[in-house]
């Protein structure tokens, strides 16, 4: 498993500096030990004549749990009541984290670590739950889930930050007895000191051997569900690429993400992102990417112009944008069609892009809330090119045949392709999501079909490269329906990136990667009703 970033935290968060190592198992360098048994020094044995402190160049605190601090340290606080937060009350970590950091006063860099700690604790817990089972005597389920929270977020902290593992031992003994009690903190104590044991690399080797099914190896080491692992192989291989690429796309999905930024055409400007440090994009015009934290003071955000937006749904949306519609019957202006627009920024992006040639966009939505986040996406873009529709998509086609000239439909998915910005949603998801959807894409993507205009083009959308809400999708709606054909899709996008740069491949779809294009792993299809 990997991670990025990383901030220096000493005894207490404060006072101690390591040096800044990345990649996964490493960063904990002298006091903190790696492996096991490499020191000297003296090593102890409890009453039992176990060894303790193995690695006895170690310097955890001596004092026992029951004297140790009884002050949680507000930023792992905040890891910690994010996390119960996701797992009892299904929240998203992204939403209550940002909350839980400005109750507690968290400042600049100790907000970093509390995000740090939050979102690796998730993502890596299929690889911590995996150490811990080998260092608890019962099975996880039996434990109290704070405390395996707890845990989880000291096993990130010794396996994964530049944290020393006397301060990652001590603040998460104190932690746990400040919010939940004397009595487990004792328990965590003693897990923790034997996940020390090893280092990452350490207890990934211990955790695969013997294992001979890449599936299930690649699932431990890089920390997801073996039913994600599947589908993400199987999908490289029906889009070209190598197999074991599997790799780098889940070490991807470990990694923080960029903020990606946009300037609606012809609304907005990156010129204040960029003097605040953002990079020009590489791959959509108009885009950048940010990683120098709050960008929400940029005026361009609070105006609504300049928009947070992965460069893959950008490339998406400007692909059907730029697709030639050679076979259109009428001249005048544009109609285009956001089947399942909520929260709106793909459709803003396209009524910015429609707005110099005329272009009239409706939206739907069917969440009414959903639908007024799409109205104020809107909001930058003169309210005589849109229309907001609340209603479900798949009545349009009925409702509207042959009556849009561009149509997208950006499907509700699992979003497998986001994992990287939603670190709880792997664990979250189940293959049985995918049973509900099916038929819902299926019949949005119907719709669609009904609602375009011969010789218009329905794009097909989602954020997850999972065969089962892809091709499997475009294909039997097309196996049924004779008068459509489908367009290079890979053609499409590359036709909108900047100077070609993105090479998608050639194919009747295509799709995006994290670890190649630096992108959400975006699906496009594009399929044109024949005139
Ligand atoms: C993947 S999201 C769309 C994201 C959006 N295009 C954007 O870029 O911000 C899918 C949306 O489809 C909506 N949806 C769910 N069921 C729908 C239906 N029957 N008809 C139309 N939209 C639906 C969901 O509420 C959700 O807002």
């Amino acid at each position: 498993m990997s991670t990025t970033g990383g901030t220096n935290r000493g005894s207490g968060g404060r006072g101690e500096r390591r040096p800044a190592v990345t990649g996964s198992g490493a960063g904990r360098t002298g006091g903190g030990g790696k492996g096991a048994g490499q020191g000297g020094g003296t090593r102890r044995r409890d009453e039992q004549g176990r060894e303790r402190n193995r690695g006895g160049d170690r310097q955890f605190s001596q004092a026992a749990p029951s004297q140790r601090t009884r002050r949680a340290d507000p930023a792992r606080l905040v890891a910690f009541e994010v996390l119960r937060a996701v797992a009892a009350e299904d929240a998203y970590a992204n939403l209550v984290l940002p909350t839980s950091i400005r109750r507690h006063r968290l400042d600049r860099r100790d907000a970093g670590f509390a995000t740090e700690l939050t979102y690796g604790a998730l993502r890596g817990q299929g690889t911590y739950d995996a150490v811990l089972a080998r260092c608890v005597d019962r099975p996880l389920d039996q434990l109290d889930p704070a405390v395996l929270d707890a845990l989880r977020l000291g096993v990130h902290q010794l396996l994964a930050m530049r944290v020393p593992a006397h301060a990652a031992l001590d603040q998460t003994v104190g932690l746990v007895r400040a919010v939940i009690g004397a009595g487990p903190s004792s328990l965590v104590n003693a897990v923790l000191r034997k996940v020390t044991a090893r280092d990452l690399d350490g207890w990934i080797a211990v955790l695969v051997e013997g294992l001979t099914d890449p599936t299930a190896i690649a699932a431990l080491r890089h920390s997801h569900p073996e039913w994600i692992v599947r589908a993400m192989r199987q999908a490289l291989v029906a889009h070209g690429r190598d197999v074991t690429e599997i790799d780098a796309l889940l070490a991807a999905d470990n990694a923080a993400p960029v903020v990606h930024l946009v300037a609606l055409p012809g609304l907005g400007t990156l010129d204040d992102a960029l003097a605040e440090g953002a990079e020009p994009g590489r791959l959509a015009p108009g885009s950048a990417s940010y990683s120098g934290g709050d960008i929400s003071r940029l005026p361009g955000i609070a105006a609504g112009t300049l928009r947070v937006q992965d460069t893959g749904s950008q490339l998406v949306a400007r692909a059907l944008a730029g697709v030639d519609l050679a076979g259109r019957r009428t001249d005048g202006p544009e109609q285009w069609l956001d089947l399942c627009a909520g929260p709106g920024g793909k459709t803003a992006l396209l009524a910015a892009i429609g707005l110099d040639d005329g272009v009239h966009l409706t939206a739907n939505e069917p969440v009414p809330h959903r639908a007024q986040l799409v109205r104020q996406a809107l909001r930058p873009v003169p309210e005589e090119s849109w229309t907001v529709r609340v209603g479900d998509g798949r009545d349009v086609g009925r409702e509207q045949p042959e009556s849009y000239d561009r149509v997208l439909v950006d499907a509700p998915c699992t979003g497998l392709g986001a994992l990287r910005r939603r670190p709880e949603s792997r664990w979250r998801r189940k293959p049985s999501d995918l049973v509900g959807l099916a038929p819902l894409q299926r019949e949005l993507l119907a719709s669609a079909l009904d609602a375009v205009a011969p010789g218009g083009v329905v794009a097909y959308v989602t954020c997850s490269p999972h065969h089962a809400e892809t091709d499997a999708v475009v294909d039997d709606c097309l196996r049924k329906r004779p008068g459509f054909e489908r367009l290079d899709a890979g053609a499409a996008l590359d036709a909108v990136s900047i100077g070609g740069a993105l090479d998608a491949g050639h194919g009747t779809s295509a799709q995006l990667w994290p670890h190649v294009h630096g992108t959400d792993a975006m699906y496009l299809a594009l399929i044109r009703k024949t005139p």
